[in-house]
């Protein structure tokens, strides 16, 4: 039997408003304010035909020159990913030390919880329901050279004794590894919450985290989410089937902040109110949700690529269970963080449309290892050059003449046409690039 989600009926109209794609003029001005507050200049965003929007050079580019440099809108660390790596949960740089990045990774491969970089099964998928729909990139970020690892336990690998209490020394700074003060990171703060989940390179990351989500999503003593309990329960499901639901929450917790602040903020929103299809909803709702009514969304269990392993016949109950995970999801973020006044966020129509917007327009991002770095630097190698920070950069690859489209691969173009079609599957769309309409034909 289908779910209904009685919120979905109770604000159909206000859903409806809020997921309608902005009129091309809106987009424009939002799109041409955002880049003028930015250090970027030469670049415009421009509707470009079937393809909706796109980015066009306003100047000429030379080969290596940096187009763009901006926060992403809403970022989060792979699981797998989080065994790895010791990162800030706003910047997503590097944070610790050598010495505690290498010990903790031991640590956890001692658990049995780190990477294997020869599989790809998720330990925490469930073997026979679809939950992961197969996917392996619906989260925002990777780093280093573990690119596209996966949690696995790592008992059939050759396991290396190390002598005892040598792990602890690298965890608590007591032992020093040689060199490695060319290789300083900023020390990793605790969020002030108490949740024990989240660290930060710097006061000012941790204070953005907070304003941003981290205040609703926060496990820990001061957490402003309606129950902890019931948050520990969403990320623990979040965990244990798809960490794009924990993306999403993030997507929903920043709205409803951000909504918070300009009621009080804004004397002009507090008392506006917006006229849609004969119902008063509250003006502040609609500014809040502006950066994601931009992005472009469907459905995530409509829009999401069928798993090889499932068959045709399969499909229709494939993607009803997709739905209804998402639902079981939304049930628990609901008891978590529930706003009256942000109430249609919390239908499964929008957070459908959320998970499905990660589902079409995440990228992975890839931040600079020091770790890496340090033992290239040790086997005296050169270390290839990256940025540290999280934020995602555009380089021109080649010169962009003033009018040009800039474009970005979402796949590796080294791959056949076959292979190209078969990962942009995932995205949604058929490719009209000019690679592939030629090697189509
Ligand atoms: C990440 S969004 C890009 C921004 C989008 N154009 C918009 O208006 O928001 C991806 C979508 O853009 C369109 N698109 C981007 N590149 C394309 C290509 N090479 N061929 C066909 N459609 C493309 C498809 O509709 C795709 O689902």
């Amino acid at each position: 039997m289908e779910i209904v989600c009685p919120v979905d009926a109770q604000f159909a109209d206000v859903i409806y408003a809020l997921l309608c794609p902005p009129a091309p003029l809106q987009a424009q001005g939002y799109f041409d304010q955002l880049i003028s507050k930015r250090q970027t200049r030469g670049i415009k965003v421009e509707q470009n035909g079937d393809f909706g929007k796109g980015v066009f050079a306003d100047k000429e580019f030379k080969e290596g020159e940096l187009i763009l440099k901006d926060q992403m809108l809403v970022g989060a660390q792979h699981i797998a990913n989080k065994m790895d790596c010791l990162v800030c949960s706003f910047c997503f740089r590097f944070i610790g030390s050598i010495e505690l990045q290498i010990g903790r990774k031991l640590y956890l491969q001692q658990l049995g919880v780190s990477v294997n970089h020869d599989e790809c099964d998720m330990e925490v998928e469930e073997e026979d329901n679809f939950a992961d729909g197969g996917e392996e990139d619906d989260s925002s970020m990777e780093n280093g050279e573990d690119s596209g690892a996966c949690a696995s336990t790592s008992s059939h690998r050759n396991k290396v004794e190390l002598p005892r209490g040598l792990v602890e020394s690298l965890i608590n700074g007591e032992l020093k590894l040689p060199l490695t003060e060319n290789f300083s990171l900023p020390p990793a703060i605790p969020c002030a919450g108490g949740c024990g989940e989240a660290y930060y390179c710097s006061k000012l990351c941790a204070q953005s985290d907070w304003e941003t989500c981290h205040s609703l999503l926060c496990t820990g003593e001061k957490s402003e989410s309606v129950s902890s309990e019931a948050l520990g329960e969403f990320i623990q499901h979040a965990n244990e089937t798809n960490d794009v639901f924990l993306l999403a929450a993030k997507a929903i917790a920043s709205t409803i902040l951000r909504n918070r602040k300009l009621k009080a903020t804004c004397l002009e929103e507090r008392g506006k109110l917006k006229n849609v299809l004969g119902r008063t909803v509250s003006s502040a709702l609609f500014e809040a949700w502006k950066p994601l009514s931009m992005a472009h969304k469907r459905r995530w269990w409509d829009c999401i690529a069928l798993p090889f392993d499932v068959e045709s016949s399969d499909e229709e109950a494939f993607r009803a269970q997709i739905r209804s995970l998402a639902f079981s999801s939304l049930q628990l973020l609901r008891a978590a963080i529930f706003d009256n006044e942000c109430e249609p966020l919390f239908s499964l129509e929008i957070y459908g449309h959320i998970i499905g917007m990660f589902e079409l327009n995440n990228l992975d991002l890839v931040v600079a290892s020091p770790v890496e770095d340090y033992f290239l630097y040790i086997d005296d190698l050169p270390s290839p050059e990256k940025d540290k920070d999280g934020q995602a950069t555009i380089i021109a690859l080649k010169p962009i003449h003033k009018g040009e489209e800039v474009t970005i691969s979402y796949v590796d173009e080294e791959l056949s046409f076959e292979e190209r079609q078969a990962l942009l599957a995932d995205y949604g769309f058929r490719c009209r690039c000019l690679k592939c309409l030629k090697e189509e034909s």
